[in-house]
């Protein structure tokens, strides 16, 4: 049975005024400028950019992988910058990784993929199996441990390449455009099982994507990365409502326009308003979408329900038609009662 671990306010991984500068035959290429972040233990904290804005060069830093040019990064209370090579290669098993394409063994079976990382290690045979066998079991791989990863569909080789990744019971696990590959119902059930190792374990997870749905469903805190420098940061829930910068901006109104694409909706749809509304209790949404429905001069069809984050709140998105000043009147209706609606103006 899992035990739900909380997320506390305890920083475990800092970045200090990062600057990375790469060297090519072209020239330098300023890839990061002046980056600081902290990270707490036990968050999922997401980092989103456009291709180019210095993502991977990032996440390859908090495990060094790439080294800054200056700036310094630190885990817990060792900085990486300090150690020497061997020391830096003990301090990255506590730190797993989950790539974009897998990085599987394609000559090595499911169950010898994960045990890869415990033979650099002194573990026991028998103690050895049953680890294997235990992070099948997490994954949900079971009757999979012989397969070769050319017999696995993608969802189920990012499973591998999970359990893989927690074979040495690391602190932190950096995923690097994790479910980039994946169709958006595998996608789904990956990030579910992140979160659900996060919470089990309390693994702090580091992730970075250009996709807002993915920062939205499991992700606590938010950095928008944009040329190289942090342009804007914080809770999801806050950067989600009042997105600051233009980036921003859109990339929170290309996930609503593409929310409404996905929602089989067939309605005329400049016709129609579309609002978004959130709060933290479901039961207020519904108690309001019933009024909104009872409304005599209002069509309402509901696009989409569902739950943002780790299920802290959820988000609707309705569709509604009628007087202006009887939308005027009824979304004020919502909002006095303490919730939070938002016109969506990104159409498809
Ligand atoms: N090894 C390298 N040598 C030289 N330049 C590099 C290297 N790696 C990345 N860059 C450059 O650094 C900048 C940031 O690249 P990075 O791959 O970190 O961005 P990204 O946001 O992950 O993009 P993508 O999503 O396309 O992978 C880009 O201009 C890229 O060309």
């Amino acid at each position: 049975m899992f035990c739900i671990f909380e997320s506390g306010e305890k920083e475990l991984i800092q970045l200090k005024n990062v600057e990375k500068i790469y060297q090519t035959e072209n020239g330098s290429v300023h890839a990061l400028n002046d980056v600081s972040l902290e990270i707490n233990e036990g968050e999922i904290f997401g980092i989103i950019g456009y291709s180019g804005a210095g993502k991977s060069t990032l996440i390859r830093l908090i495990n060094l992988l790439e080294k800054p040019t200056s700036g310094t990064i630190s885990i817990g209370d060792r900085q990486l910058t300090d150690l020497s090579d061997r020391q830096l290669r003990e301090e990255r098993r506590t730190i797993g990784m989950i790539f974009q394409h897998f990085n599987l063994l394609w000559s090595r079976t499911v169950a010898e993929n994960i045990a890869f990382p415990l033979e650099l290690t002194k573990i026991k045979k028998k103690q050895k199996e049953k680890r294997i066998a235990d992070l099948i079991r997490m994954v949900g791989l079971e009757g999979k441990e012989s397969a070769y990863p050319s017999q696995l569909s993608g969802g189920q080789k990012q499973r591998v390449g999970i359990a893989r990744a927690l074979a040495n019971n690391p602190r932190v696990l950096l995923c690097d455009e994790a479910t980039s590959a994946l169709d958006p119902k595998t996608t789904d059930s990956i990030l579910s099982l992140l979160l659900e190792i996060n919470k089990s374990l309390g693994l702090t997870i580091v992730l970075i994507t250009h996709e807002m749905s993915v920062i939205q469903k499991i992700c606590s805190k938010v950095a928008v990365l944009d040329k190289g420098k942090i342009v804007e940061e914080g809770a999801v829930n806050d950067v989600f409502a009042h997105p600051k910068q233009p980036i921003t901006q859109e990339f929170v109104g290309a996930h609503a326009a593409n929310k409404v694409k996905h929602s089989g909706d067939t309605l005329a749809i400049s016709d129609w308003t579309r609002v978004r509304i959130r709060s933290v209790d479901a039961r207020l949404i519904q108690r309001h979408l019933s009024s909104l429905f009872g409304r005599e001069h209002l069509l309402v069809r509901v696009l989409e329900t569902y739950a943002v984050q780790d299920g802290s709140a959820e988000e609707t998105i309705v569709a509604i038609q009628g007087p202006a000043e009887e939308i005027d009147s009824a979304l004020s209706g919502v909002k006095s009662d303490g919730l939070e609606t938002e016109v969506i103006h990104a159409y498809v």
